[in-house]
Formats: structure tokens, C-alpha cells, sequence
């Protein structure tokens, strides 16, 4: 078995303060390895956003510890975790925060300009990763001129282009249609088996979770192991 990739120990996340207090996460345990597809389902409520948020370095834990490739993330500052989720962990969030003044392609690219690349660096990798996601055609379109399962695309590539170590996924699929959620699903688990990336994903889809290398359920704060 490699070694591990990324590791929770007891995070707890509490919102609120006083009597308004409420435990979202109550001791979450999750080991990733390189190359492994993890599927997370949970009623609605139960917390997988801030897991996702959480274990991503966008929301601080309560308590407990992070590790990436062995190392603490959850004692860094924030500039020094901005520059890790730029060059190590892909995000795909439920609403795709892309900017909607910009084209598909320069939405793509942003992480990498970001990341201090040159433009004309940047081009070519994000117009092969909009080409893997069958939006060619979209390139030049500005992003609210998208639909809403182009602009979910549009967000896969964009939370690719730095090769991320790390894909969190928070209904990648949600609206897409069940050839488009075929093309996403081949095309992250084509990146897992050649390239070593790990993927944590939420789904409410259950044939989708049935195809990853494992599933885990969010109860009461904790994670379940699912057969
Ligand atoms: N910033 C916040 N302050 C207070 N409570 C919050 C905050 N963010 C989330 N919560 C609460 O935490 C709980 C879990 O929310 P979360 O969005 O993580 O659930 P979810 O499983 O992703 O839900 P869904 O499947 O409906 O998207 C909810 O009760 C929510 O109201």
C-alpha cells in the first residue's frame, strides 16, 4: 500500500459560540492515498461541505490535525496555505465560483496566472483540458453564457490545470447528464490510475460512489465506512 497522501486526525469543526453552538464534524479519521477515488454521501445537512471545506484548508478546524505528504498543514498561516491549495489540491465547489466575466478559457488559466505562469503558458494546457471535457466549441464564451453543466466542466478543468496532488469534489456531476457524468467520472479516474491523483468526492449519486475504490457515509459528524 503507498503511503499516505493526505490525513485527518480528530478534526472536530463548532459553529457559533455560547448556546448557538452546533458540532458540524465530531472527530473525523480519514486516511487518502495517491490514485484513490473516495465517494462521501450524507443526508442533506449532515456536514460534507464543511468536511470538504474544512479538510481543503478553506475553513479551520476546531480541533484535531492535517497532514499533507506527512507534514502539518493545520499549524500554517494563511499565505502559506493559499500557495499550497494553489499548487496541490483541485477544488470543485457546489456553486463554481467562476468569474463570470471572463471566457471558460481564462477561467481555466486563473490558477496558473495565479500560480505566477505566463499566459502563453497557461494557454495550451487549459485548452486540452477543455477539449477532455468536450467544451472546444465553449472556449471563447464568457461564462455566463454557459449552461449550468458547461460551466460545472468548465470547473473540473479549471481545478485540474495545476495537476493537483488532490481533487476535493463537492457534486462534480450534479447537473449533468448521465453521459456527461460518464465523461467526468472516466476522465478523473483515468488521472487517479496514470497520474496518481486522489480523489475525495461528494455524490448523491450512488451508482457513481458504487465505482469508486471506496465509500464512506457522514453521520452525526463521523465518518462511516460503507461495505
Ligand atoms: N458558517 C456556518 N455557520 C453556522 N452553521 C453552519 C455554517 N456552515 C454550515 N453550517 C451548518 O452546518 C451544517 C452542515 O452544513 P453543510 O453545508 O456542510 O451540509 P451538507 O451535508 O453539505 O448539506 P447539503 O447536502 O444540503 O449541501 C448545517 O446544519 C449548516 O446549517
Amino acid at each position: 500500500m503507498s503511503e499516505p497522501l493526505f490525513e485527518a486526525r480528530a478534526i472536530r469543526k463548532i459553529f457559533g459560540n455560547g448556546n448557538k453552538q452546533i458540532e458540524v464534524l465530531k472527530g473525523i479519521d480519514l486516511t487518502l492515498r495517491p490514485g484513490e477515488m473516495t465517494g462521501i454521501v450524507g443526508a442533506s445537512g449532515s456536514g460534507k461541505t464543511t468536511l470538504l471545506q474544512t479538510l481543503g484548508t478553506l475553513a479551520a478546524p476546531s480541533s484535531g490535525q492535517l497532514l499533507f505528504n506527512g507534514e502539518r498543514l493545520d499549524t500554517k498561516g494563511e499565505r502559506e496555505l493559499a500557495g499550497f491549495r494553489n499548487r496541490s489540491l483541485g477544488f470543485i465547489f457546489q456553486f463554481h465560483h467562476l468569474l463570470p466575466e471572463f471566457s471558460a478559457l481564462e477561467n481555466v488559466m486563473m490558477p496558473a496566472l495565479i500560480g505566477g505562469a505566463r499566459r502563453s503558458q497557461a494557454t495550451a494546457p487549459a485548452r486540452r483540458l477543455l477539449a477532455a471535457v468536450e467544451l472546444d466549441h465553449r472556449q471563447e464564451h464568457r461564462v455566463n453564457e454557459l449552461s449550468g453543466g458547461e460551466q460545472q466542466r468548465t470547473a473540473l478543468a479549471r481545478a485540474l490545470i495545476m495537476e493537483p496532488d488532490l481533487l476535493l469534489a463537492d457534486e462534480p456531476t450534479g447537473n449533468l447528464d448521465s453521459r456527461a457524468g460518464e465523461l467526468v467520472f472516466n476522465l478523473l479516474h483515468d488521472l487517479c490510475r496514470r497520474r496518481g491523483l486522489a480523489v475525495l468526492m461528494v455524490t448523491h449519486n450512488l451508482q457513481l460512489a458504487a465505482r469508486m475504490d471506496r465509500r464512506l457515509t457522514l453521520v452525526d459528524g463521523i465518518l462511516e465506512t460503507n461495505s
